[in-house]
């Protein structure tokens, strides 16, 4: 059965977040490699007085493309314009957008993956040459028109990489990809989040939630306040390890922070393929997903906790997953 608690895709409550958001790269935890660049690439620019080179981030839904975006917005001073691939759809959306920045923002296109090949070609103009050039009217009638704009930087999100054309991921000058947080490091986004939730938490009930948390910050603060919940029913409002144990348990929480989807993949090339080596064309028939969401949303947890190899003939189950079943 699908638990929401544990669905890094469930963005229902990034909402309620805002204040738990680190707002600076100082506070973003972990990604220390992410972090360090970034760092030098925005004092470089800013000391430049430039615009900061057009940025890729991808990775896995929830571990913080979006609040990376904020966070380049922000230490470089200028504003954040909004938008994302599916709802770009007319030329005019776009270009809506792009007449409406200044010297410095940060445009940020989420899903960029979605972007149709209309908008993409805009696009490319934008980015290389800081030019608009689109066609106004239709027939007859039709002209088109060139404008200038304001040097701006575009970020963009993906959570699939791969699905982006090669000229538009050429354009981007700085590429960054975020990785699974480790435990120490979502134990750490765990107490500070509590802190600023004015929760009470002791060290072993921070380490409790992140070892449920599928390596994802955003699933850590939402079992975080799920925890809180209990504590402050059932207990006396403090989270320590047992409560937070507890209420984890009653939450149905897997142990290892495994979602229902990760199950779905173990128990499928377990029984349909004796535990591989599968080819993931063959897997994903079998669960009825599609390729990119094994390969992009689901694997890279299972492949970097050790429950599934990649090999040359295909997708292999470990001991440690079968153990799990
Ligand atoms: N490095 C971090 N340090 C602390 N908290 C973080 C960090 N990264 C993300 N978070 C928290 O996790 C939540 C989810 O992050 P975010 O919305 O940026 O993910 P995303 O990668 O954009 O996900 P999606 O692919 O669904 O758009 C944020 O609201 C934030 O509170
Ligand atoms: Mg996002």
């Amino acid at each position: 059965m699908e638990n929401r608690l544990i669905n890094p895709l469930e963005r229902q409550d990034d909402g309620v977040d805002s204040n738990i958001r680190p707002g600076t790269l100082a506070e973003y935890i972990g990604q220390p490699v992410v972090r360090e660049q970034m760092e030098v690439f925005i004092e470089a620019a800013r000391r430049r007085q430039e615009a900061l080179d057009h940025t890729l981030i991808f990775g896995p839904p929830g571990l913080g493309k979006t609040t990376l975006a904020n966070i380049i917005a922000r230490e470089m001073g200028g504003n954040l314009r909004s938008t994302s691939g599916p709802v770009l759809e007319r030329a005019g959306d776009l270009a809506a957008m792009l007449t409406n920045l200044e010297e410095g923002d940060v445009l940020f296109i989420d899903e960029i993956h979605r972007l149709s090949p209309v908008i993409e070609e805009i696009l490319y103009p934008a980015m290389e040459d800081f030019q608009l050039d689109i066609m106004i009217g239709e027939g007859p009638a039709a002209r088109s028109i060139k404008l200038d704009l304001p040097p701006f930087t575009l970020v963009a999100a993906t959570t699939r990489a791969g699905l982006l054309t090669s000229p538009l991921r050429d354009r981007f000058g700085i590429v960054q990809r975020l990785e699974f947080y480790n435990i120490e490091d979502l134990t750490t986004i765990v107490s500070r989040s509590a802190r600023l939730m004015n929760v009470e938490m002791t060290a072993e009930g921070a380490v409790e939630v992140a070892r449920r948390s599928r390596g994802t910050p955003r699933i850590a603060n939402r079992l975080l306040r799920r925890v809180r919940d209990y504590a402050e029913v059932k207990s006396n409002g403090k989270v320590t390890g047992d409560i937070a144990d507890s209420a984890l348990d009653m939450l149905a929480v897997d142990r290892r922070g495994l979602d229902h989807l990760d199950r779905r993949y173990i128990e499928m090339v377990h029984a349909r393929f004796d535990g591989g080596p599968a080819g993931v064309e063959a897997i994903a028939a079998a669960m009825a997903e599609d390729r990119g969401t094994l390969e992009d949303v689901i694997e890279p947890y299972l492949i970097q906790q050790g429950y599934v190899l990649r090999t040359a003939r295909g997708r292999v189950l470990t001991q440690m997953a079968i153990d799990q079943l």
